[in-house]
């Protein structure tokens, strides 16, 4: 079962499930729960994370494969239907044939519920989020060794909803992270589907716990930006390591994906690169949202997506920045209880030179894209390829060291 609040397990580090790491360990982090720490110099370029999926939940089954995501419109075919459902489509019968084994995508039971569901009423997020748990109830019936058809299935299932089970999960207390009537309205929903399809249905409490659990440590799937530029996100993705990558503002690690240039299970997995050296000891932070993105913003964001406000360098130096007419609005605004400006500025900040010297080497020069550029690979688990641009995890823009330095002159 799946406990909406874990305050007894917040702050225990789980055995690695899946994925592969080099020179990072899991251990608590004050005031932070849990967080990746390297255990020796990192080198900038190197990949320190390798994760893959235990969930994937598609946004839009028409255009992305209902497995791994892979965008059909690059196919040169209109996908494969589920014979069943009709409703699924998948980018190659592989695909097809991997999600009908995987308790966790598309079983008889998830194929019978997604034919059963009645959308009528429901907003868009509603209807992901029901899909979520149609998925995550499946997972969840595979892991009881009381249903087992096939052990090694059970034992897997087992393994990856532990890990689900470990992540953090919003607290009660941390509203609108947590949204109970949501839940139980959602709950109400996935009963009555499933029982026209004939399948047990998951408790209140499960459904809270898988809900909190996504808000918190579900990744956006990138798709391509709309045409004014807007990020557009393809499906959502629970990841049993990647979750604990903790938040900075000037982050020392950035993902990057491959869902449209490889082919499942590859172009499923993760990868976190150093964007530059860091030394032992120090935490792996990423930054969960675009580098661009103003202080106020992201304070905001931080606060009512993860429930905690940021400290970060970043934060205390641009804190000190508000004019007095930015403070004079902040104060009319809705203060959360720890206060946006009241920040401890007690350890290290970065100075306004260097927020602005990341900024131009790391953001994307692309007007609109908002990805981070990251250093060539290198390392044991991603092996230096030969390339030394810094290349954009978004849009794929390559920029020569010669051509960043170019850049720096202009300013
Ligand atoms: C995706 S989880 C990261 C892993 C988490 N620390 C854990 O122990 O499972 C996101 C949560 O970690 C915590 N967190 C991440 N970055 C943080 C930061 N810079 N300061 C404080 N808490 C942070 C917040 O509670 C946030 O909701």
């Amino acid at each position: 079962m799946l406990a909406s609040h874990n305050s007894t397990i917040a702050n225990t580090v789980p055995a690695m499930l899946a994925g592969i790491n080099s020179g990072i360990a899991l251990q608590p982090v004050p005031a932070r729960g849990r967080g990746f720490i390297a255990q020796r110099d990192i080198k900038a370029g190197e990949t320190v994370l390798i994760d893959w999926p235990i969930i994937l939940v598609c946004n839009n089954l028409k255009q992305y494969c209902y497995n791994c995501l892979r965008d059909l419109s690059i196919l040169g075919h209109s996908g494969v239907h589920c014979s069943e459902c009709r409703i699924a489509v998948f980018c190659s019968d592989a695909c097809l044939r991997a999600a009908k084994g995987n308790p966790a995508a598309h079983t008889a039971d998830v194929c019978r519920v997604l034919s059963k569901a009645d959308r009528s009423g429901l907003n868009e997020e509603d209807t992901l989020s029901l899909r979520l748990l149609a998925q995550a109830q499946a997972l969840s019936a595979a892991s009881n060794p009381h249903n087992a058809v096939n052990p090694t299935m059970q034992e897997a299932a087992q393994q990856q909803w532990t890990a689900f089970a470990r992540m953090q999960s919003a607290a009660p207390s941390v509203t609108p992270l947590y949204d109970q009537q949501r839940s139980i309205r959602l709950h109400e929903r996935l009963r009555s589907t499933s029982a026209a399809a004939g399948v047990k249905c998951m408790s209140l409490q499960d459904v809270e716990g898988v809900l909190s659990r996504e808000g918190i440590n579900g990744y956006g799937v990138m798709a391509q930006s709309g045409p004014e530029g807007e990020r557009r996100i393809r499906g959502t993705a629970i990841y049993p390591l990647a979750c604990y990558v903790n938040h900075e503002c000037l982050p020392n690690v950035a993902r990057v994906d491959d869902f449209d240039s490889s082919q499942y299970p590859h172009n499923t997995r993760m990868c976190f690169r150093a964007l530059h050296d860091l030394p032992a000891g120090e935490e792996i932070t990423q930054s969960y949202f675009p580098l661009p993105v103003g202080y106020q913003e992201r304070q905001k964001r931080l606060q009512e997506d993860y429930g905690f406000t940021c400290t970060c360098p970043r934060c205390k130096e641009e804190a000190s920045w508000l004019s007095d007419d930015e403070e004079a609005m902040e104060a009319d605004a809705p203060q959360t209880a720890e206060g946006s400006q009241e920040m401890d500025t007690g350890a290290g900040a970065a100075d306004e030179a260097y927020i602005g010297m990341f900024l131009l080497k790391y953001v994307c020069p692309v007007e609109e894209c908002g990805g981070t550029m990251l250093p060539p690979p290198t390392g044991d688990l991603v092996p230096a390829d030969g390339t030394t641009s810094f290349k954009c995890n978004m849009c794929g823009l390559l920029r020569t060291e010669e051509q960043f330095m170019a850049a720096v002159q202009e300013q």
